[in-house]
C-alpha cells in the first residue's frame, strides 16, 4: 500500500459572493484508509471544505489532488473515487428505497449490480425496507439511505458531514460501527463534527477548523491530552485576597472578589493533584462550602488553542 496521501488539499480559499471568506488557504494531506475529522464550530467552514473536495462549491484558489491528480481535469475519476453523505436529506422522497440506491450507483459510474446494493442495503438493516417509499420512513432510516446512497457507488473515500447531527443514541452507535467496517474494509473517511467525544471514539487524526483556518492536525491521542483539561471550582467559606504560598504549586487563580479558587488539572492524568490540594487547603486552615468541576468548553479550547498557535508564531 503507498504511503503517499489519498488526497492532498493545497491551498484552498473560499470567499463566497456575500464577501464571507469561508475557507483562508487550507492545506491537508490525507492518509490512505485513515478516518480524520474535522472538529470546528458552526459557520467554521467544514462544509465548505467537503463540498469543494467533492466538486459541490468551486473554490476561489487552491488545489486537490487524488493520488496526485489534480480533481478537477480528472473529474470522472474523482467522483467514481468519492462518495458524501450529506448534512441536509436530499432525496426523490416518491421513490422506492431500493431505486434511489440503484439509481445512485450508475449515476457514478458503474455497472448495475443488485448483489452489491444489496449487500449495502443489508449492513445498514435497510433491506426490509427496501420497497418502501422515502417520505415514509423516519428521520434515522432516511439517514441511512443517506449512507446507502453514497456507497452505492463503492467509492474509497468517504465524506460524513455531521453524521451524527441530531440522531438519537443508537443510531449513533450504528454509525460508528458502519464507519469503522468500512475502514477496515480500505475506505478512507473524513468526517466533519462539532463533538469531541465523536471524534474521540473514532478518528485516528484529527483537525480543529475555525474562522476559515484549519489550526492544527494531530493525532487523535496527543489532541485528547489536550482536550483533557478540566476546571476545579470551590467556594470558599471566606474570601481570599490573595493566593496563600502554601498553594502555590498548584498555582490556582482567585475570582469572584476572592470567594471562587479555581484549579485546572488534567482528568486524563494518572494524578490530578486534587487531594493533595485539598490536603494543603485543609492544613492551611482554608474552608470551602461547595466544589464542582467543569470540562473546559470546546470554544474554551479554540480560544487556547488559538492562542498557543499565535504565540509560537
Ligand atoms: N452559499 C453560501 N453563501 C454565502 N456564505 C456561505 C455559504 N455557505 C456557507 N457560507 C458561510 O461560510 C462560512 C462557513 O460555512 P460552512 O457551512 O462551511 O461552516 P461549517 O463549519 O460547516 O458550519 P456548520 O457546522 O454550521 O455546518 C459561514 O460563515 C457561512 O455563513
Amino acid at each position: 500500500m503507498s504511503s503517499d496521501p489519498i488526497l492532498s488539499i493545497r491551498g484552498l480559499r473560499k470567499s463566497y459572493a456575500s464577501g464571507t471568506e469561508a475557507l483562508k488557504s487550507v492545506d491537508l494531506d490525507i492518509r490512505r484508509g485513515e478516518i480524520f475529522a474535522l472538529l470546528g464550530p458552526n459557520g467554521a467552514g467544514k462544509t465548505t471544505l467537503i463540498n469543494i473536495v467533492c466538486g459541490i462549491v468551486t473554490p476561489t484558489a487552491g488545489e486537490v489532488l487524488i493520488d496526485g491528480r489534480n480533481w478537477q481535469r480528472h473529474y470522472r475519476e474523482a467522483r467514481k473515487r468519492i462518495g458524501l453523505v450529506p448534512q441536509e436529506l436530499t432525496m426523490d422522497v416518491f421513490e422506492p428505497l431500493i431505486s434511489t440506491v440503484s439509481f445512485s450507483r450508475e449515476l457514478f459510474g458503474r455497472a448495475p449490480d443488485k448483489a452489491k446494493v444489496e449487500r449495502i442495503l443489508r449492513d445498514l438493516s435497510l433491506w426490509d425496507k427496501r420497497k418502501e417509499i422515502l417520505k415514509e420512513l423516519s428521520g434515522g432510516m432516511k439517514r441511512r439511505v443517506m449512507i446507502a446512497k453514497a456507497l452505492a457507488h463503492e467509492p474509497d473515500i468517504l465524506f460524513l458531514d455531521e453524521p451524527t447531527a441530531g440522531v438519537d443514541v443508537e443510531l449513533r452507535r450504528d454509525m460508528w460501527a458502519l464507519v469503522r467496517r468500512l475502514r477496515d474494509n480500505g475506505t478512507t473517511i473524513i468526517l466533519t463534527t462539532h463533538y469531541i467525544e465523536e471524534a474521540e471514539e473514532m478518528a485516528d487524526r484529527v483537525g480543529v477548523i475555525t474562522n476559515g483556518e484549519l489550526i492544527l492536525v494531530e493525532a487523535k491521542d496527543e489532541l485528547m491530552k489536550k482536550l483533557g483539561r478540566k476546571i476545579l471550582h470551590l467556594q470558599l467559606t471566606e474570601p481570599l485576597q490573595s493566593v496563600p504560598p502554601e498553594l502555590a504549586e498548584w498555582n490556582p487563580q482567585l475570582s469572584e472578589n476572592g470567594n471562587i479558587l479555581t484549579y485546572e488539572f488534567d482528568a486524563k492524568a494518572d494524578r490530578t493533584g486534587i487531594p493533595s490540594l485539598l490536603t494543603a487547603m485543609r492544613d492551611a486552615g482554608l474552608g470551602f462550602k461547595d466544589l464542582d468541576t467543569k470540562q473546559s468548553s470546546l470554544e474554551d479550547i479554540f480560544v487556547s488553542l488559538v492562542h498557543e498557535k499565535r504565540s509560537a508564531a
